[in-house]
């Protein structure tokens, strides 16, 4: 997979609120093609980071970079080209779907009318019911078909499946990747669903009290972060990354760049296990 062109760049980004540091010197990038998937405990930061990207927040130092332009100060075409669904969507109570949808689109040269519809069918909305009447989960997959039916270049999803029944959200989250590589958007999104986040993933941001600790491709996350329990008295090999330690189990990365096989017990984690060694 070839990621060249950035789509979104965070610069040593901070940001606080009051006295509470929200984001710590944040750093990282989404090219083109990547699927980016945001995994950090409640309050960590994640609504944060996605509402600076969009330009909705101003930080305090650092530099964001949305589709080439600083983003506090982005131009209408770049909107037009940004996809955006909130952790808690939206208005148009007192409208039918289609005229929801008809009204929505018509800010959008580039809307898909064909995938429009594919996706109400997907997720099984009838264009003439009330939005108003629509369940929770209804009503996020409207908000996602309004935020990705002109294929968006940037497509930033807080937390957009979590009311979603698991048999919409295993088929979404698998055309959310398909449709990404497809049209060469970038996707960022924020899932507490490790399952869904290491199934659909390109790469995964893990964000702690702010701070990013790990930034990787999935494929790359086994082989590289792993559990290694210490005998007693023995030293932790050099070259490792420490991102955790309770006693002699200690959470390690860029356990790939050298031999431990045969020095130090190791355990290979999956990601949900991975999150909860980094929060013990
Ligand atoms: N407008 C605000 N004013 C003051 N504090 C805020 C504001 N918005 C967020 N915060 C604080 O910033 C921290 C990060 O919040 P944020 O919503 O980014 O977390 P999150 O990782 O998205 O959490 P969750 O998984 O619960 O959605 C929290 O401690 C929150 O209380």
């Amino acid at each position: 997979m070839e990621h060249s062109e950035v789509i979104l760049e965070f610069q040593q980004v901070d940001k606080r609120f009051d006295d509470q540091a929200v984001l710590t010197q944040l750093s990282f990038s989404l090219s083109a093609g990547m699927v980016v998937g945001l995994l950090g405990q409640n309050g960590a930061g994640k609504s944060t980071l996605m509402r600076a990207a969009l330009g909705i927040l101003e930080i305090d130092a650092g530099n964001i970079t949305t589709l080439g332009e600083t983003a506090t100060d982005l131009s209408i075409d770049a909107k037009a080209k940004i996809g955006y669904v909130p952790q808690q969507p939206f208005g148009y109570e007192g409208f039918t779907i289609a005229s929801a949808l008809e009204l929505h689109s018509s800010f959008y040269p580039q809307w898909d009318k064909a995938l429009e519809t594919d996706w109400l069918a997907r997720f099984g909305l009838d264009s003439k019911q009330q939005v108003q009447k629509l369940s929770v989960g209804q009503r996020q997959s409207l908000a996602l078909i309004m935020a990705m039916a002109y294929r968006p270049q940037l497509l930033i999803l807080d937390e957009p499946v979590a009311s979603l029944d698991p048999i919409v959200r295993r088929q979404f989250m698998g055309d959310l990747f398909e449709l990404a590589l497809e049209s060469g958007s970038a996707v960022l999104f924020s899932s507490h669903i490790t399952s869904d986040l290491e199934r659909v993933a390109s790469h995964v941001a893990l964000l702690k009290q702010g701070e990013l600790v790990l930034f990787k491709e999935i494929d790359a996350l086994r082989e590289e972060v792993v559990l290694v329990q210490l005998a007693d008295n023995q030293d932790l090999p050099e070259g490792l990354t420490v991102l955790n330690r309770n006693q002699q189990q200690v959470l390690v990365d860029n356990a790939d760049q050298i031999d431990i096989a045969g020095v130090v017990n190791t355990t290979s984690l999956n990601l949900e296990q991975l999150f909860m060694e980094l929060h013990r």
